[in-house]
């Protein structure tokens, strides 16, 4: 029976209306008849994995759960043999086969030409044996866009994760989940989920492992070093930064080894019908493949979920590693280490002269060490250098776009004209560090802070000078003590009644608890009589004042809607607070998905990318901790804090120039009223209106916004719904590439 109960309570993560849009978008390569009818042939040989996966999606559709599993977990085991086998085809036609090839039985030099295309055909011949012996050959056309995106944000898992729900298979349910979880870190439904999974009986530990882990083993090797490191364990830092080296190289290989198998594209306008000759066709081709080789250093630096690789991937591991290599006592590794780095980089001040000191320190002789630089680091830094020379003559001179994965291309490899672009463009950047050592953030919100404050008592306490950014504002005397008590008796209240302030652990800390209250949850308490009336009237028109407050101080070119409004406590779990380095809120930005690695916010789902204004009333200032912080994009330099207490309102606007977090809540309850509004009258709240039609069907009076009130309702009426999850959890889905915690449970 338990288990049952938990059945129910699991909250399906898949938004099918979504889904179901999306993939009508995908258009398959394969033509669906021939594949279907050889998706389960009985020659053995592997079909295409997208007509798999349509047809999987197919079943899921019309709920035939043990079909859609089935074709679903073909569909990732078919791709997983393609790759396989191109891999394999790769290494046997390449370099086995290219030393094999017969010599053109001419004087040397005199038909090198012929020779060239004589080494083609017979790659060409040796992989098209390899292929044919395994792959069908619908299975070796190339697959659309749509459908390998599908895979690479791991979606397939997400379909599997409900279809064994369904299937009562649990343990299959959190695997599912988990791996989909991994590359969507900030998907909060299947956070939910899995923290449901792991309740649940029938579900152990084994469940929670990476099904994807095998192809992504390097950031665990990766991770694992930095661990190390931390915790100055330099021998196995060492050992772990060693093999995420050779990892990250075999990743490149077998990456690359796709590209030289599978079927190339010729770039637009290059096809049968261009203008093109043969040697500008054959050029086009060439430098296609040699561009998807050198894509795959990026593939290999992005963690799995992520838009954005780690720059400089494999240099940052070698200098980890000579680092760690000194400091474990293994100085003539630290020496290799060090050369192969300079490879990358060799006039680098700082690799120099570490090179020097590690030259005095083994007595001058580093030879004798045998400190080489690894020769699969050479081999590795002349190929690239060579593809990339190809690859730039022909962005210079036949027309051809390449996106250099690399930082450490030397200059000269580089054309002329591209290199005084990129100086001009660091120029500009140098020029405005010196102008003022601080980047000036742009804000486009449209807001413009420093109007009139429009409430009796209330005061400017900071502006954007004393913040330290734009577009950020705190007021006090919003509310008064009485106010306050009110709005925190109606917490504890609604936290008593159980329904519908659920209280849970924090998404964002496992050392806090998290209760959260919405108006019409307070309007429908109030109505079973749980909570008082006028209490919930009040946290209603309580957004009513801050927003005509914020209208006017940020000078909103347009009205404001109410996106969302969210009555928040955060209280800390006693006995569970010892030595927390963790926050109460991950730095974020409310309206993008802010990377500080590279410092770019993606204004895309699971983001509320519709949200302009954000504001924080807060109730209380008994517990400890709890500061609200901003930052810059790199979501660590802290550029202002704002210590929550009765009355104070902390508004901002939502987006890239505002990342901030909440630091931890160690003792007590913190409770503060969360509020967002949109420009955009389509994105306004429609629960927001579902509770005050529920206060005009009593016949009461509920008092609404003043002055900004100009684009106010139109009396229609709101439509119908089921309740907010429906609509949070379609707009909650998507690639989860976030750092920090996304807010709103
Ligand atoms: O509670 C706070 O001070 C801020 C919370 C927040 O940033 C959010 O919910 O997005
Ligand atoms: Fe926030």
């Amino acid at each position: 029976m338990a288990l049952c109960a938990n059945h129910n309570s699991v909250y399906v993560a898949l938004h099918i209306s979504l889904i179901h849009s999306l993939f009508s978008f995908f258009y398959l390569t394969s033509p669906v008849a021939g594949i279907g009818s050889s998706a389960g042939s009985a020659s053995g040989l592997i079909t295409s994995y997208d007509v798999l996966y349509y047809t999987g999606v197919r079943a899921y559709f019309s709920e035939e759960w043990e079909k859609a599993a089935e074709l679903l977990e073909k569909s990732m085991s078919t791709r997983e043999a393609l790759f396989r086998t191109r891999r394999q085809c790769h290494k046997e036609c390449v370099p086995a086969g290219y030393d094999r090839l017969p010599k053109l039985d001419t004087e040397k030099g005199n038909v090198w030409d012929l020779w060239a295309v004589d080494w083609v055909q017979r790659r060409a011949e040796c992989v098209r044996f390899c292929l044919g012996r395994a792959v069908t050959p619908a299975g070796q056309l190339p697959v659309s866009a749509d459908i390998e995106y599908e895979f690479s944000t791991r979606n397939p898992y997400n379909f599997l994760q409900v279809v064994y729900w369904k299937l009562g298979k649990v343990q299959k349910a959190a695997s599912a989940a988990h791996t989909f979880f991994v590359a969507n870190p900030s998907h909060l439904e299947m956070r939910n989920n899995i923290e449901k999974y792991r309740r649940m009986e029938g579900v152990t530990e084994d469940a929670f492992q990476d099904r994807e882990m095998e192809t992504e083993k390097h950031w665990a090797l990766y991770d694992s070093a930095l661990t190390s490191e931390a915790s100055s364990d330099w021998t196995h830092a060492v050992e772990k930064w060693m093999e995420c080296v050779n990892e990250t190289l075999r990743q490149t290989d077998e990456c690359r080894a796709q590209c030289e198998v599978a079927s190339q594209r010729l770039p637009e306008n290059r096809g049968e019908d261009g203008m093109d000759g043969v040697f500008e066709k054959a050029a086009a081709l060439s430098l296609s493949l040699l561009s998807c080789q050198q894509a795959c250093v990026t593939q290999v630096a992005t963690r799995p979920g992520r838009i954005s690789a780690q720059e400089d991937f494999l240099p940052t591991q070698l200098e980890h590693l000579h680092i760690a290599q000194f400091k474990a006592g293994d100085l003539g590794g630290a020496v290799r280490s060090l050369r192969s780095l300079l490879l990358f980089y060799p006039s680098d001040k700082d690799s120099l002269s570490n090179l020097e000191l590690y030259t005095e320190t083994l007595g001058g002789d580093t030879e004798a060490h045998g400190t080489k630089p690894s020769q699969e680091i050479a081999r590795y830094v002349s190929r690239s250098l060579q593809e990339k020379k190809l690859l730039y003559f022909g962005m210079e001179n036949l027309n051809f776009n390449f996106t250099d994965p690399d930082l450490w291309t030397p200059e000269e490899v580089v054309p002329e004209l591209l290199r005084d672009t990129w100086r001009a463009e660091k120029e500009v950047l140098n020029e405005k560090l010196k102008a003022g050592e601080k980047e000036v953030e742009m804000d486009d919100s449209g807001f413009y802070a420093g109007g009139p404050v429009p409430q009796v008592g209330v005061t400017i306490s900071m502006d954007d000078n004393s913040l330290n950014g734009t577009n950020r504002v705190v007021l006090d005397g919003v509310l008064d003590q009485k106010e306050c008590n009110t709005v925190l008796r109606l917490a504890t209240a609604a936290a008593s009644a159980g329904d519908g302030y659920r209280g849970r652990r924090s998404p964002h800390t496992p050392h806090e608890k998290f209760e959260g209250l919405t108006v019409l949850r307070a309007v429908k308490l109030a109505q079973d009589g749980m909570v008082n009336q006028s209490d919930a009237k009040l946290l209603h028109e309580m957004g009513e004042r801050v927003r005509t407050l914020l209208h006017s101080y940020f000078r909103s070119p347009s009205g404001l809607h109410f996106s969302y409004t969210h009555l928040v406590c955060r209280s800390a779990i006693t006995g569970d607070q010892e030595g927390r380095l963790d926050l109460s809120h991950p730095v974020h930005v409310d309206n993008c998905l802010l990377e500080p690695e590279t410092r770019q916010c993606w204004r895309e789902p699971p983001a509320f990318t519709h949200r302009d204004l954000s504001a924080v009333l807060y109730l209380n200032d008994d517990f400890d901790g709890g500061e609200l912080f901003f930052t810059d994009r790199d979501a660590k330099t802290v550029t202002a804090r704002v210590k929550p207490t009765c009355g104070r309102l902390v508004g901002f606007s939502s987006g890239p120039v505002n990342p901030h977090g909440v630091t931890a809540v160690t003792a007590g309850r913190r409770c503060a009223l969360a509020l967002w509004f949109t420009k955009e009258k389509h994105h306004r709240d429609m629960e927001r209106e579902e509770a005050e039609s529920l206060w005009a069907a009593d016949g009461q009076s509920v008092m609404k916004g003043g002055e900004v009130k100009e684009e106010g309702r139109d009396g229609t009426a709101a439509p119908a719904r089921s309740g907010r999850s429906g609509s949070q959890s379609s707009r909650s889905r998507g690639r989860g590439r976030v750092t920090g915690g996304k807010d709103e449970l």
